[in-house]
C-alpha cells in the first residue's frame, strides 16, 4: 500500500510517508522536492496552466478537480467539469487523479474523458454498503 500525508512534510518524513500531496497554497513541489528527495510528490489543480507547471516542475502525480460540486471540502473552488479531466488527458504525461463530487452515477462521464484513477470520498463513506459501492468503482476503472 502507499501512503501518502497531505500537507504536512514533516509528519511525511516522520512518519516514513511514501510521499506528499500538496496544495496550490502549500510548499512549493520545487521546495518539497528538496526536502523529500524521491519520495512520491502529488499537487492538487484546477486548471490546465497549473497541471503543465506541475508537470514541468517534477510532480509525480496530480490531482484534478473538483469535478463536480462537493460537499465534503468548504474553501474549494468552483467545478472545473469533465472538460478539465479531458484536456490532462489529452496533455499531460504524469498520472493524474480525479477528484470532487464523483459518484457511481456520475463516474463514467469521467472516465470517458480519460481519467483512469479517481478518488471518491463521500459517495464511500456515507453508503450503507462500502464495500460494495468500492467494487463498483473499481469494476467501472478495469
Ligand atoms: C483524498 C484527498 N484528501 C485530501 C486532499 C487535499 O485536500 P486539501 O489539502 O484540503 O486540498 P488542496 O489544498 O490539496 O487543494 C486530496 N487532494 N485528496
Ligand atoms: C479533497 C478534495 N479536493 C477537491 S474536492 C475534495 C473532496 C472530494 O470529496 P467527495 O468525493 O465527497 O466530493
Amino acid at each position: 500500500m502507499t501512503f501518502i500525508v497531505n500537507d504536512y512534510i514533516d509528519i511525511a518524513l516522520k512518519s516514513e510517508a511514501d510521499g506528499i500531496h500538496l496544495g496550490q497554497g502549500d510548499l512549493s513541489i520545487v521546495e518539497a522536492r528538496k526536502i523529500v528527495g524521491d519520495k512520491i510528490i502529488g499537487i492538487s489543480t484546477h486548471a490546465i496552466a497549473e497541471a503543465r507547471l506541475a508537470e514541468r516542475q517534477g510532480a509525480d502525480y496530480i490531482g484534478v478537480g473538483p469535478i463536480f460540486r462537493t460537499a465534503t471540502k468548504e474553501d474549494v473552488v468552483d467545478p472545473v467539469s469533465v472538460s478539465y479531466v479531458r484536456e490532462v488527458a489529452q496533455s499531460i504525461q504524469i498520472p493524474f487523479v480525479a477528484i470532487g463530487g464523483i459518484k457511481l452515477h456520475n463516474v463514467d462521464e469521467v472516465i470517458a474523458a480519460g481519467a483512469t484513477r479517481i478518488c471518491a470520498i463521500s459517495e464511500i463513506v456515507g453508503s450503507k454498503d462500502v464495500r460494495g459501492t468500492c467494487e463498483a468503482f473499481i469494476s467501472k476503472l478495469k
